[in-house]
């Protein structure tokens, strides 16, 4: 069985390649960077808007099952870049769609979408279940919509099989420091290594739903494997918690004083207050529970940026 991971050098890529690759899968793997290397799989350069590359790709591998995890994935960052934001996770969908339609018609496709398509919920809504009407208030989650929508029409125009998955927030060690626990971790691991002991931080107020990453991409195989074509499915823990409380408790695993710097400049022009997921459609379908807990996540993330900061020296 050929599955091929878009954007596999990415946070999730490299979760899933290692966890597929455990599965007996033979994994090819598309990267846009001049120097990723993995010998444990097959890793091909390739840019999701430049077509010809594309083409000759899906053409030449013939996946059984495509992860489409290439993207533009900050929902901050979209506020500065919301070209390439669009971009990327529209009309490089649209040209994989395409190279899919026209030389591997058969591949099953998982789509990645986000619970920032569906913006401001009100607490009487929550958890969230996939028939909530969208009304995505960032660049980023306004790119995933219409990502999505295109996905609707290629299996209504064409009966290509693809499944279309909403993530909830997810975390682990190797994700970026634009996403919150990553950018809070790794900055108590600098101060624990002798940086100014000051923590400046955004948005405490708001709530989010973190899965542990190797919850989520062994969620995403059972969906290609078992999940309906056609079909939207939320996946998240199911549980809120408030970004504070995750301040709060990477703070206490550090034997540092830290002092708290509220900083404006990382407030967003809208911030979603709360988002809380309901999982029962992809538990029904294929099974799927998480596994891991917040806490023991936590402590890894932290553990990792300890392994990765250089000592200060002044
Ligand atoms: N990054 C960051 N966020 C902060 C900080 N302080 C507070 N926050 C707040 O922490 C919350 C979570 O921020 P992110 O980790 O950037 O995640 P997100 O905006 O919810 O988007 C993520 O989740 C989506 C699913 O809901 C994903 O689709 C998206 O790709 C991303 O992973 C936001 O309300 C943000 O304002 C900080 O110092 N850094």
């Amino acid at each position: 069985m050929k599955a091929l991971i878009t954007g596999v050098d990415g946070f999730v890529g490299k979760y899933l390649s290692e966890y597929l690759l455990e599965q007996g899968y033979e994994v090819y793997g598309t990267t846009i960077s001049e120097n990723y290397k993995n010998n444990k799989i097959n890793v091909k350069k390739m840019n999701l808007l430049d077509t010809e590359r594309i083409n000759k790709i899906i053409n030449d591998v013939k996946p059984d099952k495509i992860f489409h995890l290439a993207g533009q994935s900050a929902v901050g960052l979209s506020w500065e870049k919301p070209v390439l934001t669009v971009n990327i996770n529209v009309n490089g969908t649209l040209n994989l769609l395409e190279a899919v339609r026209n030389h591997s018609k058969d591949s099953k496709i998982l789509i990645i979408g986000s619970s920032d398509q569906y913006g401001p919920i009100k607490p009487e809504e929550c958890p969230i279940k996939e028939g909530k009407v969208q009304n995505p208030q960032s660049p980023y989650g306004v790119s995933k919509k219409a990502q999505e929508e295109m996905c609707k029409l290629y299996v209504n125009a064409y009966n290509m099989n693809i499944i279309m998955v909403r993530a909830f927030n997810h975390i682990g060690a190797g994700q970026s420091k634009n996403f919150v626990v990553a950018d809070f971790a790794s900055k108590i691991a600098q101060i624990e290594k002798g940086s100014e002991p000051i923590l400046k931080v955004g948005n405490l107020e708001t709530f989010r739903d973190f899965t542990d990453v190797r919850d989520i991409v062994r969620g995403y195989t059972l969906l290609l494997e078992k999940g309906k074509i056609g079909e939207i499915y939320n996946i998240g823990s199911g549980k809120e918690v408030k970004v504070s409380e995750i301040l709060k408790k990477l703070i206490s695993m550090s034997k540092k004083e830290i002092k708290i710097e509220i900083d404006p400049n990382k407030f967003r022009p809208v911030d979603v207050p709360l988002v809380v997921c309901d999982n029962s459609k992809i538990k029904r379908d294929t099974g799927w529970e998480p596994e891991f807990l917040i806490d023991d996540t936590l402590e890894e993330v932290l553990e990792y940026w300890r392994s990765v900061i250089i000592e200060r020296r002044e």
